[in-house]
């Protein structure tokens, strides 16, 4: 299965109003130095906001493998739907298999799939859970992710240092006391 945002970005518009945004704030851009910051700021929101397409790979589960998998230490980089500032942090995605198993990168891409988007982390949390639940009928799908988020860190609060985290257990790993515990010392928290 090929998971793809369809949507493209207009740069022309984007470099425009980057440009505009600055001129706006009293940055010129008219010096050598600054002269394509507008587009170079068009770019590199658009490639924060677009996600790269990806196959969902799965194999059949043919070892009847039943216990946890699961990915640590997975980093990720999103933007608060709030400031459009990043916030940035590692997130532990697992499952319990049932007749197939997901091609393990597949975790990762599928964080990076609903963080390329103007987000809060609950629902990064949330949707990255509920996706792989949909997709792959595991028994369980449990997600952490913990992330600092700048707009909290380098203005506003300054919390520096501060950090978020944020879970989501379903299926057994909800119900069942001991599998959520051993998911969330396999997660290392
Ligand atoms: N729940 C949640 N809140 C977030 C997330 N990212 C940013 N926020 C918060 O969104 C809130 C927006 O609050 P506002 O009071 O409207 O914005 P603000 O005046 O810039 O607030 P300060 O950041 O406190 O200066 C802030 O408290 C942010 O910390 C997130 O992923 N989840
Ligand atoms: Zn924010």
């Amino acid at each position: 299965m090929r998971v793809e945002d369809a949507a493209e970005p207009d740069m022309i518009a984007a470099e425009a109003a980057a440009g505009a945004f600055l001129k706006a704030l009293g940055v010129e851009t008219d010096s050598d130095h600054l002269r394509d910051t507008p587009g170079r700021m068009a770019r590199a929101w658009a490639e924060m906001l677009t996600p790269r397409p990806f196959d969902l790979t799965t194999f059949p589960n043919d070892e009847r493998y039943d216990e946890l998998v699961l990915a640590r230490d997975i980093p990720f980089r999103s933007i608060c739907e709030h400031h459009l500032l990043p916030f940035t942090g590692h997130a532990c995605v697992g499952y319990l298999p049932g007749e197939r198993v997901l091609g393990l990168s597949k975790l990762a891409r599928v964080v990076e799939h609903f963080a390329c988007r103007p987000q809060t982390q609950e629902r990064l949390t949330k949707q990255t859970a509920d996706w792989l639940q949909d997709r792959l009928g595991a028994r369980a799908v449990g997600v952490v992710i913990r992330a600092e988020h700048s707009c909290m860190t380098l203005r506003g609060a300054q919390a520096t240092g501060s950090s978020t985290v944020t879970s989501t257990l379903l299926g057994h790993l909800r119900t069942d006391p001991r599998s959520r515990q051993e998911f969330l010392s396999l997660a290392g928290f």
